[in-house]
């Protein structure tokens, strides 16, 4: 029943981890806020658009690799062609997502798109078809634990779905209520996975008197405040889901499952009157697609095994149907079909990711598969925003489902004792035979998981080598990353001084252009004075020429009477010596003289 209570966001549970802390929400939140609003129908919707079909593969498994079991799938990420190599043949889809493509990458891509279309009050959905282990509860569940308050890497659609849906709801401050439930169809039954009861009447579909869809009589539908509610729904439903070994997946899951996801958001129009947005989000977890004689299935097994291949069998007849036009498409042919009804054909937009293997032991499969999806690429969808519905009408179709189930309860009351048909006590048996085989295959079950553990922790162990091996290249990769920075500082420090040259030179030439009719003026002038310097030179040399030969006739002129003086000098000097002989001739024969007449004088003094 709808509660105003549950409308009030101030009223949900602030113990909880507050799913802000999820990662991913912030990039696609913006995206998401701003579409809020009923949307103009488009062109598109009027003719309607195809059904979306992506491709994820799964890698080869440990066993694969030892045995060299090659990889036959030719498949690039983000790409929309994948070819086998065997044949090669190459099938186109909307997008391929190789093996190395992680939980966040799907989500981002297809998912966080389609939540979007939710928002705006579109039913959507989306499968996960495939043959067993290829992947698609890893896709559509994966790790469903958290790590303190943050999802892990591997936590798949479902519980990134539920982060990112309360993130954004939180954001927009919207008054909402966000439901889920989740059935299984086991054998041709509904399950409700959140309140399996075995004392519980059965879960029956019923097409919606107002022709949107199906109405599953009996489902729980829980009121979630929080991704971790939500997540913790989950979890519960998924250890009631039927799990059994095959040889083909140690835990294969051979049910069908489907986890529904149903936001009410209050808008108020501009008159004050409230009305209610609905979208709703269908997430399919198909059985294994595989062939009844590989997955080694006996016995209750074959006939477990028969009927997932007969409700994807009558998927497969549909997606025929529809793809031909065929007036009568036979959808009351299983319940998957049933259930799925609006997916296939109808008013909501839908999404198919095939999950397949790569190694060659999967040939068969693979083509299969692939053959599948490419039809289902085919069916053309009408989708339709909801109807936004008044807090009135809600309350009526509320009141209507309780006078379903009192009534219900009422026809239940009346059977005095124990009641049961023969089919009723058929369905008895098989179902305590089928009990039985639960508790084989639980057996077995817990020997692979003893194998499992082993080989886990001879995992654990190459992976701690591996470890090991990853620090020291990252070591690596950071010294380079070093030596990297250095060499982009000096190239930068170049390329400022390349800039500070550069605005240099636009400087100078800005400075050219500017004063260059100066310069010019200036040339012309200094080439004048330079030519009429050259001229100037030249009479210069020309008086240096005459000057030389001036001084050439001087020095000749000097020589000669250097000559000259010389000869008569020399002339002088002999006259000068002979005169000094002939004076030294005459003083000797002066002092002989002087001699002679003292001589004389003394004689005569003598005398007297
Ligand atoms: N893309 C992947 N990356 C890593 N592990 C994966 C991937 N896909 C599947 N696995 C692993 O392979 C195993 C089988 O996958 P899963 O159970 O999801 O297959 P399935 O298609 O749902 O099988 P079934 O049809 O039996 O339900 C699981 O252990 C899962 O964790």
């Amino acid at each position: 029943m709808w509660n105003e209570h549950h409308l009030s966001r101030d009223k949900r549970d602030s113990s909880a981890p507050r799913s802000d802390s999820f990662p991913l929400q912030n990039a696609r939140a913006s995206q998401l806020n701003s579409r809020y609003g009923r949307p103009p129908r488009s062109e598109k919707d009027e003719k309607g658009t195809n059904i979306q079909v992506v491709v994820r593969c799964r890698g080869r498994t440990q066993r694969e690799i030892a045995e060299n079991i090659p990889v036959i799938v030719d498949a690039a990420s983000n790409t929309q062609e994948i070819t086998l190599k065997t044949t090669n043949k190459t099938y186109t889809f909307d997008r391929v997502f190789g093996q190395e493509t992680t939980q966040q990458h799907i989500y981002d891509d297809v998912v966080s798109p389609i939540l979007q279309e939710m928002l705006m009050g579109y039913n959507c959905t989306i499968f996960a078809y495939g043959q067993t282990g290829t992947g698609k509860t890893y896709t559509m569940e994966g790790d469903l634990e958290d790590q303190e308050g943050y999802i892990t890497r591997d936590a798949g659609i479902i519980p990134r779905t539920l982060y990112h849906l309360f993130d954004v709801l939180d954001q927009e401050e919207a008054e909402y209520a966000v439901r889920i439930s989740s059935i299984e169809l086991y054998n041709e039954e509904l399950k409700d996975l959140l309140n399996p009861g075995d004392d519980r009447p059965k879960l029956r579909i019923f097409e919606d008197p107002n022709g949107t869809g199906v109405i599953v009589q009996g489902l729980e539908e829980a009121l979630i405040n929080s991704a971790e509610d939500g997540v913790r729904a989950i979890q519960l439903a998924s250890r009631n889901r039927r799990i059994a070994a095959t040889k083909c997946n140690d835990k294969s899951s051979r049910s069908h499952c489907v986890f529904t996801l149903t936001v009410h958001i209050k808008e108020t129009l501009a008159d004050g009157e409230e009305l209610l947005k609905v979208g709703k989000l269908n997430l399919v977890d198909l059985a294994g697609s595989e062939n009844i004689g590989r997955s080694g299935a006996e016995n209750a097994r074959a006939r477990e095994a028969g009927l997932i291949n007969q409700s994807l069998l009558t998927l497969g007849r549909v997606i025929n149907h529809l793809v031909e036009h065929s007036v009568h498409v036979p959808y009351r042919e299983s319940k998957l079909t049933r259930l799925l009804r609006d997916s296939l054909g109808g008013r909501t937009k839908t999404c198919i990711i095939a999950t397949i293997a790569t190694a060659k032991i999967h040939y068969e499969e693979i083509i299969s598969t692939l053959d599948y999806a490419s039809r289902a690429k085919n069916i053309r969808n009408k989708p339709e925003v909801n109807q936004r519905m008044t807090k009135k009408e809600l309350i009526k179709e509320y009141i209507h489902e309780i006078e379903r189930l009192k009534s219900d309860l009422q026809a239940t009351r009346e059977k005095n004792g124990v009641f049961m048909s023969a089919d009723s006590y058929r369905l008895l048996l098989d179902e305590n035979q089928s009990k039985k085989d639960q508790v084989e295959e639980i057996t077995k079950e817990i020997q692979v998981f003893k194998d499992n553990v082993q080989n886990l922790t001879k995992e654990v162990e190459q992976k701690a080598k591996l470890l090991m091996g990853k620090q020291r290249e990252l070591r690596e990769v950071n010294d380079k990353l070093q030596e990297t920075k250095k060499w982009l500082q000096r190239i930068q420090e170049e390329h400022e001084q390349t800039k500070q040259s550069l605005e240099e030179q636009v400087a100078l030439r800005k400075y050219h252009q500017q004063y260059g009719d100066k310069l010019e003026h200036f040339a012309s002038e200094t080439i004048n004075t330079l030519q009429n310097t050259v001229k100037d030179n030249a009479g210069l040399f020309n008086k240096l020429d005459r000057q030389r030969s001036v001084q050439e006739k001087n020095r000749g002129a000097l020589h000669a009477f250097k000559k000259d003086v010389d000869v008569k000098a020399h002339k002088i000097v002999e006259e000068m010596l002979q005169f000094k002989s002939s004076i030294g001739g005459m003083q000797s024969d002066l002092e002989a003289k002087a001699q002679a007449y003292a001589d004389a004088l003394q004689k005569v003094s003598m005398l007297y």
